[in-house]
């Protein structure tokens, strides 16, 4: 009979001990649903609202997705990660002739942001990050190539001679040879400022 009182009490202990684990564990999940559901009614909500409110009548989804939600913080943190690449120091050379950095297009990709743009022209990496707000075409042109090469659309435009004059104070670096496309054929080399 002890026996057996015992085994009711082992059993009862049992129970309530896994059913405590299961109830912390049904609390967390929850908890953490409920984050989930109202960041996500929070990302709704400001969505909705900023593209009403819009008085240019542009859509403004992507802005506010970009800078309110959770899940954007969190991309941030990833980007933090990435952007911590020392690009800046380059590993793929020096070039002597110019007295610069050689950085592949790959090193440049990493500089694509309004606080660290880098554009390449003419097989020359540009750091244009104090230009963008002084350009007289504005910054948005030049962020649309951050962190790639922006020859094409740099001569589509038909730059003055006084602007090819004024890319020179943000020159940081060259293209290592094999990614060059300007400078490789001495018959391209007339066309470039
Ligand atoms: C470091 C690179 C750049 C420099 C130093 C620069 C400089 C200038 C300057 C000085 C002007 C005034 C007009 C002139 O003198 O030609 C200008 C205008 C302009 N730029 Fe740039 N620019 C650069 C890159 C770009 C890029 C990558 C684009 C991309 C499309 C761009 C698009 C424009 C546009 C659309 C205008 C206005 C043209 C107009 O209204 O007539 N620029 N830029």
């Amino acid at each position: 009979m002890e026996n057996e009182s015992n085994g009711i009490i082992q059993n009862v202990v049992q129970y309530s001990a896994g059913g405590t684990i299961a109830a912390l564990g049904y609390q967390m999940l929850s908890t953490l649903v409920g984050d989930l559901s109202a960041s996500t009614s929070t990302l709704a909500t400001s969505a909705s609202s900023e593209n009403i409110d819009s008085s240019d009548g542009s859509n403004n989804t992507m802005d506010s997705i970009k800078t309110n939600n959770v899940l954007t913080k969190s991309m941030a943190w990833l980007n933090w990660g990435r952007r911590s690449s020392p690009t800046q120091y380059s590993s793929s050379g020096f070039d002597k002739e110019h007295s610069l950095p050689l950085f592949t297009l790959q090193d440049v990709t990493f500089h694509d942001m309004h606080h660290d743009c880098w554009i390449v022209l003419y097989d020359r990496v540009y750091d244009v990050t104090s230009f963008l707000s002084s350009h007289p075409g504005g910054d948005e042109v030049m962020l649309e190539y951050a962190g790639h090469d922006a020859t094409l659309a740099f001569r589509s435009v038909g730059h003055s001679k006084e602007a090819e004059e004024s890319l020179k104070p943000y020159l940081v670096g060259i293209l290592v040879e094999s990614e060059r496309i300007w400078t490789r054929f001495s018959n391209m080399k007339s066309d470039i400022p």
